[in-house]
């Protein structure tokens, strides 16, 4: 699993060490891992360091010091380098020793920019020092206006030192303009923004240097679940199990205006994996259902004398009087319950961290409109953390808020998110396949066991149900990006993806890694 932290927790981390006198040292092993990296970045892509050329965008701060100190090492590689200052005033020592490897020296200005758009546009290197963790808001001219056209043009490989300029360290919120990385090096430990919201696409692959912090950091602010963790929660049958403790899913899904959402929720929970997927819905659908998936156990029955461990209600349900009933019933039943699409509109004012609301982000404008929080769809996406920790406190529940990065917001305050996803999931059915993943997740882990798998990956235990949808999250992301291999998705198609992917994580349980995006 991965952890992220603020920008004030890393700096609260390196309080102690900066008062015992080791800023210099943090800045050197800092400025050695951006270096290092960059350098691999560039030989990888022009096949040396030795005549390639380089350029510094350096600020005011100690994140220019990092840059520059590391430019002065690639320096010494026999590169050309270039810090092109957007201040007057920069970091000393870093200039200094930039200075004496060799590097060159340009002011930035009105006068300046469109020259130096040009000559940084034709680096083989761009490397990102203008803000890190000291930014505040947007990059401020004459920088804001340089990027922006850096940005339009084709550049050389970008490398962000510690973050993207512009990309708050906190939240993910990229204020434009941003000049979009390859790679982002950052240092002590993740930051939340890079794992999440636009800040997510703008770090590009992540490498974190150790620095010293590691015993000093708090409690991480956003997790990521890896591969190996999701293999490590999966509950597998045991030789004494029987359909009814492995857990059984009843799925009140799909009308007759909607039937596919019915197949394709309960395909996607028997992939998943499951004692029973019991199907309530109207005749036409459970018809359709029985033949598409013989294994469904279908029937008109209510919520209240059906058995089963969890509910999975709302995708395709329309305006069906039914579906809507036994989403509410559901809601109330206490079970763990699976809420998505239509089932959004009829939630009781207080829910419970086990029901997980997986809304888009236009469906959760509709859900915090009615709690009285005013955002536009594009505020939501441009802020995806804030507004899902935002409806996990208002309702109780925990929020699965879908996008190009999902967020799993935990009414505990806890957050997760998850990039596992390709832009060819963006596909109709592909929400219902993920409600019957996260379904077949919930049903299976509902009871002790589930706590005990909980604890193995290491979640506080109020956080259970956002890491069982992160897990589903992650498996359906995986599943498409499987998919998405032979071509665009066939969502239908998805469970059988869905079924590789889990033979792979479970037979041969994936190494973790530190990078993401
Ligand atoms: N602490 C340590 O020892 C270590 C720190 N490390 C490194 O230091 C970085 C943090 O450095 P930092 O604190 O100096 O801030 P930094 O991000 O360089 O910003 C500089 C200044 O920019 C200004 N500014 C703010 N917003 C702005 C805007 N929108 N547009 C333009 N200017 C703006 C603002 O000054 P202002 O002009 O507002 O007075 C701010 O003070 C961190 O990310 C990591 O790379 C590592 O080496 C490990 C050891
Ligand atoms: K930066």
């Amino acid at each position: 699993m991965l952890s992220a932290y603020s920008g004030s927790a890393i700096r609260s981390a390196e309080a102690p060490l900066l008062d015992a006198g080791q800023g210099a040292a943090l800045m050197q092993r800092a400025a050695y891992g951006l270096y290092a990296a960059a350098a691999a970045e560039l030989i990888s892509r022009t096949g040396g360091c030795y005549g390639r050329t380089a350029v510094v965008l350096a600020g005011s701060g100690n994140n220019a010091g990092d840059a520059l100190f590391a430019a002065a090492r690639l320096a010494g590689r026999g590169v050309r380098t270039t810090a092109v200052f957007t201040s007057a005033t920069t970091h000393p020592l870093a200039l200094a020793a930039f200075q004496r490897a060799g590097g060159r020296v340009e002011l930035l200005s009105e006068a300046t920019t469109g020259r130096l758009v040009g000559s940084t546009a034709a680096a083989d290197l761009v490397i990102d020092g203008i803000l890190g963790i000291g930014g505040s808001g947007g990059l401020r001219e004459p920088a804001a206006t340089f990027v922006r056209e850096l940005a339009a043009a084709a550049t050389g490989v970008v490398v962000a030192c510690d973050l993207p300029s512009g990309v708050d360290a906190h939240t993910g919120v990229v204020n434009e303009p941003v000049l979009h990385a390859d790679l982002t090096v950052t240092f002590g430990a993740l930051k939340t923004g890079l794992l999440a919201g636009p800040g997510a696409h703008a770090a590009g692959r992540v490498v974190v240097v150790d620095i010293g912090l590691a015993g000093s950091l708090p409690e991480p602010d956003l997790f990521r679940l890896e591969a190996a963790d999701a293999a490590a929660l999966y509950r597998r049958p045991r030789p004494a199990d029987h359909k009814y403790t492995r857990g059984v899913l009843g799925i009140a899904a799909g009308s007759a205006m909607y039937p596919g959402a019915a197949v394709l929720a309960t395909g996607a929970a028997l992939a998943t994996g499951l004692g029973m997927v019991r199907y309530l819905g109207p005749p036409s659908v459970a018809d359709l259902v029985n033949r598409t998936h013989p294994e469904a156990v279908c029937s008109q029955e209510q919520v209240k004398p059906t058995h089963v461990q969890a509910w999975l209600v709302g995708p395709g349900a329309d305006e069906d009087p039914d579906q809507r009933r036994r989403a509410r019933d559901a809601m109330a039943s206490g079970l763990p319950t699976v809420v998505d699409a239509g089932a959004l509109a009829l939630l009781p004012r207080r829910l419970a961290p086990q029901v997980i609301l997986t809304p888009h982000a236009g469906e959760l404008q509709a859900v915090l409109a009615k709690r009285k929080v005013k955002a536009t769809r594009r505020d939501i996406e441009a802020a995806p953390t804030e507004y899902a920790r935002i409806a996990a406190e208002l309702t109780g529940a925990t929020v699965l808020l879908k996008g190009a990065v999902t967020v799993v917001a935990s009414p505990s305050g806890s957050l997760f998110s998850q990039a596992d996803a390709t832009p060819w999931l963006a596909t109709a059915g592909s929400g219902d396949t993920l409600a019957g993943i996260l379904g077949a997740l919930i049903a299976t882990l509902a009871d002790d066991d589930g706590d005990a798998a909980i604890e193995r990956i290491g979640v506080p235990m109020p956080d259970k149900w956002a890491a069982i949808a992160a897990a589903a999250a992650l498996l359906h992301g995986l599943a498409g990006t499987r998919a998405a291999g032979f071509g665009p998705i066939v969502v239908s198609e998805l469970p059988q993806h869905l079924g590789a992917v889990l033979a792979d994580l479970l037979t041969a349980p994936p190494s973790r890694t530190q990078f993401t995006n």
